[in-house]
């Protein structure tokens, strides 16, 4: 493979806002991108792949060359050396030396933060919180994800979707153990294919594919999505709902429930309404309301660094302290909203036990048998998919 300027000034333009602007990965790739349409499709891979891939190995790229602050050429320069592509003679990597990145490279193998790319706060961290499993969670974690995406049986069959991806140029591989999955064979942009546009399908990982089903959902019920964001699980309810009841989809930004809204529109939903939350007053009028709840709280994000790895770059001990406190907050105050019999499900992609398990014991506690725990599940990044934790619960 051949470096090109214009691809690899993109990839450093992009390094830059990330590390430098505190901006999130995939707009700023997305920005990117759209700044030149005489890339194909070939190069906006390239740009894309290569910048995730710097990002995921930041510390371990900036370790092996001692890249100073803003010296994106130099991690460049080593991601090339370490797969094989050519350095060409140009004046940003005059003084790297392909030899020395790679035997800097083995001898940085023995230490764990450094070959797995982790800040050291959180390497800690996660072995304190799972022992003997980090080691293995932390290395799935530093795979690229797969593309799944969650076939909308509003409108379409999963095996006529199939066909008609297939028609689009899209090849994909039936996920059997997931009743609406289907996987990209090829990493590839599906928003521009007319079924996307059509809302044949939504773009959803498997492991976040659990949640909605976890739910014991029914045709019919009364359900709120307390914290629904843009709505990737509301979206999934109101299939499994089969448009049948009713869904309340809240969250404390308007920006995300309007994206909802257009989601929605496309995916044929019809029996959603979204509500801001502007204070304890929103959810005190919906007490005793809702057949199935589901709280899929802010967190961490630890289960879903194959698809951010820019959020270890970003986390801090103090934000998952807060986020911890925060999950408390929804777990005991939300949980009025369900009627007396009712099942709620509280979600993280997180896979620490102080955001999940402990949380759910802390809440039972402290809500001295008005609510008990039906089930739990774990769905881990050496799975294949996501990390994500889910707790089934009943109020009493
Ligand atoms: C993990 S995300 C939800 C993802 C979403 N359910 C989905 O499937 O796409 C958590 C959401 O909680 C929202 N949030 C933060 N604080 C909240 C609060 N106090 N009450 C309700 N939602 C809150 C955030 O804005 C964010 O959209």
């Amino acid at each position: 493979m051949r470096l090109h300027r214009s691809t690899s000034e993109a990839v450093i333009q992009a390094l830059d806002a990330i590390f430098g602007g505190k901006r999130y990965a995939d707009k700023v790739i997305e920005k990117v991108l759209k700044q030149n349409p005489k890339w194909g499709a070939r190069d906006r891979r390239f740009i894309a792949e290569t910048t995730y891939d710097i990002v995921r190995w930041y510390l371990l790229l900036k370790r092996i060359t001692e890249a100073k602050g803003d010296d994106y050429w130099k991690l460049l320069a080593a991601w090339c050396a370490l797969h094989g592509v050519d350095l060409p003679a140009w004046d940003e990597f005059k003084g790297v030396s392909v030899s020395k990145v790679k035997s800097e490279e083995m001898k940085a193998r023995s230490i764990r933060k450094v070959r797995e790319s982790i800040p050291d706060w959180l390497d800690e961290l996660g072995e304190q919180e799972l022992g003997k499993l980090w080691e293995k969670e932390l290395q799935s974690l530093n795979e690229e994800a797969d593309v799944v995406l969650r076939v909308n049986t509003l409108k379409i069959s999963k095996r006529d979707l199939q066909e008609r991806l297939d028609e689009e140029g899209v090849a994909t591989y039936d996920l059997k153990e997931y009743p609406d999955a289907l996987v990209l064979e090829e990493r590839q942009n599906v928003f521009g294919k007319p079924s996307f546009k059509d809302g044949l399908f939504e773009v959803q990982d498997a492991a976040s594919q659990l949640i909605a089903p976890f739910m014991k959902i029914e045709p019919g019920m009364r359900v709120i999505d307390a914290c629904a964001g843009a709505g990737g699980k509301t979206l999934h309810l109101a299939a499994l709902m089969k448009n049948k009841g009713r869904i309340v989809a809240m969250d404390v930004e308007q920006w995300k429930l309007d994206e909802l809204q257009k989601r929605a529109r496309r995916a044929g939903v019809s029996n959603m309404e979204t509500r801001f939350i502007e204070s304890s007053k929103t959810i005190k009028r919906l007490q005793n309301s809702a057949d199935r709840l589901l709280l899929d709280v802010p967190c961490s994000g630890l289960g879903v660094l194959k698809r951010n790895p820019d959020a270890k770059w970003k986390l801090s001990p103090d934000f998952i302290e807060k986020v911890r406190t925060l999950q408390q907050h929804i777990l005991n105050d939300y949980c009025e909203m369900l009627k007396p019999g009712g099942l709620m499900v509280y979600s993280t992609c997180s896979i620490l036990a102080s955001e999940n398990e402990k949380q759910v014991q802390q809440f039972l506690k402290q809500q001295e048998g008005k609510f008990e725990l039906q089930a739990e599940k774990r769905s881990w990044p050496s799975e294949g998919f996501d990390g994500f934790y889910m707790a089934l619960i009943k109020r009493t």
